[in-house]
């Protein structure tokens, strides 16, 4: 149990790291925010809540991994190169899709509660 307690305190300070040195990060958390404000004010089904939860776990998801790409490209290729770019690249990639995804489910979920 205390390694279990030590493993979530580790992943826990990756993340806050993460929070506070990545712009992206600071953006995606701060559109969480909100998004589920705007989900409290105009009270979210049980089913909308659940797509608007995992879409914005997605995004948050893959801006960790993509922070996590960065810190290893550096770390191993401080000198330009294509690999490097490409790994970089690839990762931003990943984290475009998911904030893709997340802008679609947000259209269709919050869209039917504020159309006039
Ligand atoms: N070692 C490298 N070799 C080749 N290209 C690189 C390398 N590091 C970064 N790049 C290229 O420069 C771009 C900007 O990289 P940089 O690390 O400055 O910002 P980023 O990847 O957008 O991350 P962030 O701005 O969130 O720190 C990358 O997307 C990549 O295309």
């Amino acid at each position: 149990m205390r390694r279990f307690l030590r493993s979530v305190a580790f992943a826990w300070g990756g993340i806050r790291s993460a929070s506070g040195s990545q712009a992206n990060m600071k953006i995606h958390l701060a559109a969480a925010v909100l998004v589920n404000a705007a989900g409290l004010l105009l009270g979210l089904s049980r089913a909308e809540w659940l797509a608007v939860i995992i879409v914005q776990g997605m995004v948050l998801a893959a801006e960790l991994m993509n922070t996590a790409v960065e810190h290893v490209v550096d770390l191993a290729s401080p000198q330009p190169h294509p690999l490097a770019k490409a790994a970089k690249d690839t990762a931003a990639g990943a984290v475009l899709v998911t904030a893709i995804a997340a802008a679609i489910v947000g259209l269709i979920v919050f869209w039917p509660h504020v159309r006039p």
